[in-house]
């Protein structure tokens, strides 16, 4: 093999191999520490071949929460559809990068469709003409699949998603993440942050609990160099829709998050207020902002897709 040193032990794995200088061959090799921190392997040839393919995207968003269940998806999907509807002249797309729980296929009403090959790439899967779709849902056979991927395949297959799909021109690409700092986000990071990253949106709830987790995304995201577009309030407040009382009904005991945010230097983009229609839209994979117009949190989302715009705008321009 070319890339076994000739001082090396029988049954070397090879210095460009994944499991180098971890397996029990490595033991008292004088390339161990080396190979081991991967440093023998030189830069990975994926951040080249991601900067190329979104070379033809203007900005791209990552959409990020510490915890679960606070409404990534929906605010991705929401994202990109008002994106989309504002101006048909723009291009938008959503990448799901959910491996563990990829819920986008669903909330963009495309569950069960499949994504073709080509020559040039993956094709995304069209929702509307200028918004387009694509999610580890549409290649697994079963959504049990993924949950039993180790860290390398996880990561071979978000640069694969990275590099591969063929979505052509696009103004906005929303990346929708699982919960957390896990080894999806580390692999995303590094190969968007070469490719000119616009900046991440962070999702909470006004729970304590939440904000907390919140408090670790960010200084995630400033240990690894991702600006920060924004922190959003998710299911802040309900309005009856007869009475229209608001109700909270996640008291936010500390100020919630734009409190939090204010404290961390972040800029705060606004708070979208509960809605159970918006579930509903979401399970049906329906579009909520057009077909609930009156909806608070229409309303609210609408005020805040202008800062996020404004919020892209800025951060390429710095
Ligand atoms: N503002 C809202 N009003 C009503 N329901 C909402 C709202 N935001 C999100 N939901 C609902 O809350 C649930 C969780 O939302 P979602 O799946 O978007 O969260 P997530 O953060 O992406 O979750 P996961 O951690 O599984 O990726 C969904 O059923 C969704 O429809």
């Amino acid at each position: 093999m070319a890339d076994v040193p000739s001082d090396a032990p029988e049954h070397c794995p090879g210095t460009q191999s994944e499991s180098a200088g971890k397996v029990s061959a490595c033991q008292g090799c004088p390339n161990q520490s080396i190979c081991s921190s991967g440093a023998a392997r030189g830069p990975d040839p994926g951040i080249e071949l991601v900067r190329k393919r979104l070379e033809s995207v203007k900005h791209k968003i990552l959409v990020l929460s510490g915890k679960g269940g606070v409404g990534k998806s929906t605010f991705t999907s929401l994202l990109a559809r008002g994106l989309a509807a504002a101006d048909s002249d723009r291009n938008v797309a959503i990448l799901d990068i959910d491996i563990c729980g990829p819920s986008i296929p669903r909330v963009m009403g495309v569950l069960g469709e499949q994504v073709h090959q080509s020559g040039s790439g993956w094709s995304p899967v069209y929702v509307e003409d200028n918004l387009s779709v694509m999610s580890i849902g549409f290649l697994l056979s079963s959504p049990d699949d993924a949950i039993i991927w180790r860290g390398p395949k996880k990561n071979g297959m978000i640069r694969q998603f990275l590099s591969e799909v063929d979505w052509g021109a696009l103004d906005y690409l929303v990346i929708d993440t699982p919960p957390g700092t896990s080894d999806e986000h580390l692999s995303a990071a590094q190969y968007l942050l070469n490719a000119g990253l616009t900046g991440a949106v962070i999702l909470t709830t006004p729970h304590e609990v939440a904000l907390l987790d919140v408090r670790k995304e960010i200084d995630f995201c400033r240990k690894v160099s991702i600006p920060v577009l924004g922190v959003v309030e998710n299911m802040a407040a309900f309005v009856c829709p007869k009475c229209k009382t608001e109700t909270a009904i996640f008291p936010a005991n500390t100020g919630g998050g734009s409190k939090m945010a204010m404290e961390l230097g972040v800029p705060f983009l606004g708070s979208l207020p509960l809605d159970p229609r918006l579930a509903r839209s979401c399970d049906e994979g329906t579009n909520f902002l057009t077909d609930v117009q009156d909806s608070p949190t229409t309303v609210a989302f609408n005020k805040l897709l202008k800062d996020v715009v404004e919020a892209c705008e800025e951060s390429r321009s710095s």
